[in-house]
């Protein structure tokens, strides 16, 4: 793979595409690879080789965020180790390197949109070297039947998410990522937990179309998730995500002594499940 070629590719995608704000800043690529990576995405597809794991595990998720059927989407982490003929490990291993080798991806959304990182992190967002003090992910993901995600904003560490979406074909469009805004408009959310699609009505659909690519950046008002799957959907929704976000604790020390990032102290202090939907009253 010629990473600088790749990169250059995104890179002209990704400072064309319109800044959207409303509900939450984010942005839209189409044709997000060049068409020959968009094509070893497909013929490397690591799925080809492996189950992959679930997102959570049903034992595990108890009683957290019953609304989202987490081990319906099944994801292999591109940074881990992977399964699969060398020739599609290079691949995958290339891709990583894409994006994060010296920081490029992270820098490149920096120039794209510094306001956000100024004022979330301060000046020292513009030191090549902020983006080591952050984590990030690269998985793919698919996704069966009866999948859905419940409206969410990401936890609060997430500095910034993209989703890619693989599909070889048109016809599952209605099945990309919702961006959803609270009935009840004096809602926001730190970004604890997945909540209840009722209360909450749909401002925008990012088609889940061939090489289409979605980027949204952390927000209390960046509600987004995924409807209902209750038809087969081209290449089983077959996608990837990115993601840049705090380590524990935050990257900066809270001087405040509470860390509002990791939600530690967030206990409701009474929650209770009536005809069926979900109530909570957390503590001020
Ligand atoms: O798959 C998607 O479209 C969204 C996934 C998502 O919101 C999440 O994993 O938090
Ligand atoms: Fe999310």
């Amino acid at each position: 793979m010629d990473i600088f070629a790749v990169r250059e590719y995104i890179q002209s995608k990704v400072m064309a595409a319109a800044l959207e704000t409303d509900p939450s800043p984010h942005f839209v690529v189409n044709e997000f690879f060049p068409p020959e990576i968009y094509e070893a995405i497909h013929t490397y597809n690591l799925f080809h080789y492996g189950e992959g794991e679930e997102w959570i595990k049903q034992k595990d998720i108890g009683r957290r965020n019953a609304e989202t059927p987490f081990h319906l989407r099944k994801q292999i982490d591109i940074r881990g180790e992977l399964e699969a003929p060398p020739v599609a490990v290079t691949f995958w291993k290339d891709l990583e390197r894409v994006f994060f080798e010296d920081n490029w991806f992270g820098e490149l959304i920096y120039n794209k949109y510094p306001q956000y990182f100024d004022i979330r992190f301060g000046p020292e967002a513009r030191d090549p070297k902020f983006f080591d003090k952050l984590k990030s992910m690269l998985f793919v993901q698919r996704h069966d039947r009866g999948y859905s995600i419940g409206p969410h904003t990401d936890a609060p560490k997430r500095v910034f998410t993209c989703i890619f979406y693989f599909p070889q074909m048109t016809g599952g469009e209605k099945f990309g990522t919702q961006f959803l805004r609270p009935l009840d408009g004096n809602s926001r959310c730190s970004g604890h937990g997945h909540h209840d699609a009722r209360d909450f009505e749909v401002v925008k659909t990012v088609d889940y179309a061939p090489n289409n690519f979605l980027l949204f950046f952390k927000t209390s008002s960046a509600f987004h998730g995924v409807a209902h799957i209750d038809e087969d959907v081209p290449n089983d929704r077959y996608g990837m995500q990115l993601g840049f976000y705090e380590p524990d604790g935050g990257v900066y020390k809270d001087l405040s002594g509470i860390s509002v990032l990791d939600g530690k102290g967030l206990k409701p202090l009474l929650s209770l499940k009536l005809f069926g939907r979900k109530f909570r009253l957390m503590q001020d």
